[in-house]
C-alpha cells in the first residue's frame, strides 16, 4: 500500500514511539494528525515537523485519548483538516501500577475507544473508504513483565481485542484491517519507570529482576520498532497479525488455537 496521499491519526505523537511512527509516515508521504495531552511536546513537534515536511503535512490536536469526547473531536478535526482518515495508530500508553485504573484507562480502554472511532470513520458499510489500525501492544502482552502486573493485563488485553475486531472486520467486511505490534523494550521515556518506585508501587522490590531482563533482551532504537509499524500498515496481506520486535529479531507471532487443538485430540489436558 502507498503511503502517498493518505492521512493518519496517532495518538502519543509527540515523543518517542508515536513521534517515530509519525515521522515514518510523513517521509513516505502520508499526511498525520498528531494526537497526545502533551501540549507543549506536541506544539514542539509540530513546529519541527513543518520544518521538515512543511506546514500542511501535520496537524497537532491537543487530546487526552481517556476522553471519549476529546477522542471524538480530533477525530472530527482531522477530516476537517485533511478529508480522510485511512491509518489509526492507538499508541498512548503509560506504565504506572500505583495509578493502576488510570493505566488500564489509556492503555486498554482508550486502545478500544480509538479502534471503534477509527471503524465508524473508516469501515465500508458506514460509507469509509476502508483502512488499517495498528494497535500499539508491547512483548509484555506475549507473557508477564512481572514488576507491571496491570501493564502486562492492558497489553494483554491489546492483544486479545485487536485479534477479535480484525476477524470481526473480515467476516463483516469492513474493509479495515487491524494489526498489533508488539515491541521489546525500546530508548523513551517509559523505561525509567523500571526504577522507579512511583510506577512500580508495590513490586518496585522485583525491579532488579527487570533490569536485568532489560539488560538480557537489549534496548531497540525507535527506529526499529517503526521499521516494523510501517510493515503492518503498507502490507496489505496483514490483518489479525501481532508483529513482535525485539533485538533478536522481528517476527509475526503464532497463537494456539485452543478449541481446535482441544476438538481435535481430546486428549489434551488444559
Ligand atoms: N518504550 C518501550 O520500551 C515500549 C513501549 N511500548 C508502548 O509504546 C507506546 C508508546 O510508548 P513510548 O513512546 O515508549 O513512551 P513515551 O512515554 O515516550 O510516550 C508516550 C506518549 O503518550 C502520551 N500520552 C500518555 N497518556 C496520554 C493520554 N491520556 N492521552 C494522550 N496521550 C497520552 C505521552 O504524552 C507521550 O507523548 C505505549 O503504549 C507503550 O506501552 C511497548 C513496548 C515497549
Ligand atoms: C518496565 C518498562 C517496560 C515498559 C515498556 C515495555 O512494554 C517493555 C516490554 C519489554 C519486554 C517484556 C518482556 C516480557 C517477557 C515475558 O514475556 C516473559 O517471557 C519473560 C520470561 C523471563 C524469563 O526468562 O523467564
Amino acid at each position: 500500500m502507498s503511503l502517498k496521499g493518505k492521512v493518519a491519526l496517532v495518538t502519543g505523537a509527540a515523543q518517542g514511539l508515536g513521534k517515530g511512527f509519525t515521522r515514518i509516515l510523513l517521509t513516505h508521504g502520508a499526511k498525520v494528525s498528531l494526537l497526545d495531552v502533551n501540549e507543549a511536546a506536541g506544539a514542539e513537534l509540530k513546529r519541527s515537523l513543518d520544518g521538515d515536511f512543511g506546514a500542511d503535512s501535520t496537524v497537532f490536536l491537543p487530546c487526552d485519548v481517556t476522553s471519549d469526547a476529546q477522542l471524538k473531536d480530533a477525530f472530527r478535526r482531522t477530516l476537517e483538516t485533511f478529508g480522510r482518515i485511512d491509518i489509526v495508530c492507538n499508541n498512548a500508553g503509560i506504565l504506572d501500577e500505583n495509578a493502576w485504573e488510570r493505566t488500564v484507562s489509556i492503555n486498554l480502554c482508550a486502545v478500544v475507544r480509538g479502534t471503534y472511532l477509527a471503524l465508524q470513520h473508516m469501515k465500508k458499510e458506514s460509507g469509509g473508504q476502508g483502512g488499517v489500525i495498528v494497535n500499539v501492544a508491547s512483548v509484555a502482552g506475549l507473557g508477564p513483565l512481572l514488576s507491571t502486573p496491570v501493564y502486562t493485563a492492558t497489553k494483554h488485553g491489546v492483544v486479545g481485542f485487536s485479534r477479535a475486531i480484525a476477524e470481526v472486520s473480515k467476516v463483516c467486511d469492513y474493509g479495515v484491517r487491524v494489526n498489533v505490534l508488539c515491541p521489546s523494550f525500546t530508548n523513551t521515556a517509559i523505561l525509567s519507570n523500571i526504577e522507579d518506585d512511583r510506577t512500580t508501587g508495590q513490586f518496585a522490590r522485583l525491579k532488579d529482576i527487570s533490569k536485568k531482563m532489560l539488560q538480557d533482551a537489549g534496548v531497540l532504537d525507535v527506529s526499529e520498532v517503526a521499521e516494523g509499524f510501517l510493515q503492518l500498515v503498507t502490507d496489505e496481506g496483514k490483518n489479525g497479525s501481532v508483529l513482535m520486535v525485539t533485538k533478536a529479531g522481528t517476527a509475526y507471532v503464532t497463537f494456539p488455537q485452543v478449541v481446535k487443538d482441544l476438538v481435535a485430540s481430546p486428549s489434551v489436558v488444559l
